[in-house]
């Protein structure tokens, strides 16, 4: 179980690193084993920043992230049970080493004592398990591969520690549609193994694709987090609303979304994180809810 209670990151900004610039203030959520939580919200919102630290590759400012109950220690025995997968899957192999290079560093680095032979039969099953022919693959550079069979082969790398969690952000964002309908299938299979996934997109039909909870970030704060089909079927959060109002849909014109205007939150009112349990599991920010009772002037 992934568990995140009040984490912060705070970066220095400024020439001579003076200032300091929140990128994440305060977020509480869990991800549970065999669960897919999407974290979405738009560009600059502190996604990428939250994946970072749950991967130990950044360091939380305050609060609390640990994963079973123990916090992020970086590190071989880390690594083992936690991955992430990036969107842009040429910058996570070297140009030079073909494809089976990657495998064989998992090998020598995390499992030495398992035989070449058993070895070889493990990446060959990993690779057939993310719908690759390893015979295609296995010999090919990376400049030799499409962007969508990097991604399946980063996956299937994944499948080869003893892997407890998985931090999957935008890695569907270079693919064409039905590549991305496809990695998006293989992160449900990782799900029925009990991995917990957390899945960061700017997309929301992405999001809700597979997502069993979804949270909704802006400038680093939660505005509202649930249940996905309570989340995008009742956004409560005017934020949320105008992210649903901006998914264009097939044939109807686009209309612009509504300005958030009648969110506390967004006029920088709301002074705390607090969020209200509107039904069970559908949390929403102080948002000018009627009968919050916390909205500011
Ligand atoms: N190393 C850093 N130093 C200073 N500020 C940073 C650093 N990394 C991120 N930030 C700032 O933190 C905020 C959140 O960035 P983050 O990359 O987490 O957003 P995001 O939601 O993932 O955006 P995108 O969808 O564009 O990737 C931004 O304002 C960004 O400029």
């Amino acid at each position: 179980m992934l568990t995140l209670d009040r984490v912060t990151k705070t970066f220095r900004a400024g020439a001579f690193g003076g200032g300091s610039t929140t990128a994440v203030d305060r977020v509480s959520f869990e991800v549970a084993p065999g669960e897919l939580v999407s974290l979405i919200g738009e560009s600059g919102s502190g996604k990428s920043t939250i994946g970072r630290m749950v991967l130990g590759l950044t360091h939380v400012s305050a609060g609390s992230l640990t994963l079973d109950g123990e916090r992020v220690r970086p590190g071989k025995d880390f690594y083992r049970r936690v991955q992430g997968v990036f969107q842009d899957p040429f910058s996570c192999y070297n140009p030079v080493f073909k494809a089976d290079r990657v495998f064989a560093l998992v090998h020598r680095a995390y499992h030495p004592g398992v035989p070449d032979k058993e070895w070889a039969d493990r990446v060959e099953a990993a690779v057939r398990d993310v719908r690759l022919d390893p015979g295609q693959v296995l010999g090919r550079y990376p400049h030799q591969l499409s962007g969508g069979q990097l991604q399946r082969l980063l996956i299937a790398r994944a499948l080869l520690l003893d892997l407890r969690f998985l931090v999957a952000d935008e890695i569907t964002s270079m693919l064409d549609a039905s590549t991305r309908i496809d990695v998006l299938n293989l992160l449900a299979g990782l799900k029925e193994r009990g991995l917990g996934v957390l899945y960061i997109t700017h997309d929301l039909s992405l999001g809700t694709y597979l997502a069993e909870r979804t949270v909704v970030l802006r400038s680093g704060r939660v505005v509202e987090r649930g249940d996905t089909q309570k989340v995008f079927g009742n956004p409560l959060h005017p934020y949320t609303r105008t992210l649903l109002a901006a998914v264009p849909r097939l044939n109807q014109p686009w209309t612009a979304a509504e300005p958030v205007e009648a969110c506390a939150f967004h006029a920088g009112g709301a002074r705390d994180t607090d969020l209200y349990e509107t039904e069970p599991d559908h949390f929403v920010a102080c948002a000018g809810l009627p009968d919050c009772g916390r909205t500011s002037a």
